[in-house]
């Protein structure tokens, strides 16, 4: 597990371009290597502003997709193109606009999908797609990136505190019924899961968010601040403009 380190900027419009800048770099350097890229998507107001970002160096850098797999971390469980659906937030921001492999893309399930609206099934057929990536090397692939949003709360993905699923040692994949958060039902990945990542990007903006990054950096009580259990096995970044650093 490695040593959180901080990247601090002015503002969310600076910290959103530098996260797809050096996405873009690590996206670019995995292609060149002739390696798969597994990244997996934060919902949220600065990983939605991040993806944007990728966007536009997406279409001036020339990168290539054809070595990348996306993942999410989370989705509220909501009909497919709901607007609230991470994943509908990440195409209109991202994925829509470049030429990346259907098949490459893995959103969570939606809530009419063909697990109807048992969140519990739909979590299990996630947790079965990541295995198959995975190709018997364990559980779930190993992320190259993991981006995570956290809430004021110290939530990240959908592991909120006093939630039983942060706790979750065996599954990859939990559902969640009782999200305070709206919409109540959501499906995400457990911890174990998201610390097989190489590198773990948290990212945070605004005040609000202060205390989170002060309890994520202090690595203190897991079922009290989520955010404080998140390590990736080389890197873990907290990426941070000044409002959500002002406690550190
Ligand atoms: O579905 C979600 O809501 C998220 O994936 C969640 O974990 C989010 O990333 C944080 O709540 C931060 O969200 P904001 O950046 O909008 O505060």
């Amino acid at each position: 597990m490695s040593t959180p380190q901080i990247v601090r900027h002015a503002d969310a419009k600076a910290l959103a371009e530098d996260v797809a800048l050096r996405l873009v770099n690590e996206i670019v350097r995995a292609e060149a290597d002739k390696r798969t890229f597994h990244l997996v998507l934060t919902g949220g107001g600065i990983g939605i502003a991040a993806l944007n970002a990728v966007r536009e160096h997406a279409a001036e850098s020339g990168i290539g997709w054809s070595h990348v797999h996306l993942w999410w971390g989370d989705e509220r469980f909501l009909p497919d193109k709901d607007a609230d659906r991470n994943e509908t937030q990440a195409c209109a921001a991202l994925i829509d606009a470049i030429g990346i492999p259907a098949q490459q893309v893995h959103p969570m399930p939606a809530s009419d999908g063909l697990d109807g609206d048992h969140a519990t099934h739909a979590a299990t057929r996630y947790s079965r797609e990541l295995a198959v990536a995975a190709r018997g090397q364990g559980p779930v692939p190993v992320f190259d990136v993991c981006l995570l949003g956290v809430g004021p709360d110290a939530h990240i993905a959908s592991l909120f505190p006093g939630l039983p699923q942060v706790h979750e040692d065996e599954a990859s994949v939990a559902p969640v019924h009782d999200s305070p958060k709206p919409p109540p039902t959501r499906i995400t990945l457990t911890l174990p899961s998201i610390n097989t990542s190489r590198e773990v990007w948290v990212l945070a903006s605004g005040e609000a968010k202060a205390e989170a990054v002060r309890l994520g950096l202090a690595g203190g009580d897991v079922g009290e601040a989520p955010v404080a259990g998140v390590r990736g096995t080389e890197k873990t970044l907290f990426w941070v403009d000044e409002a959500a650093a002002s406690l550190i």
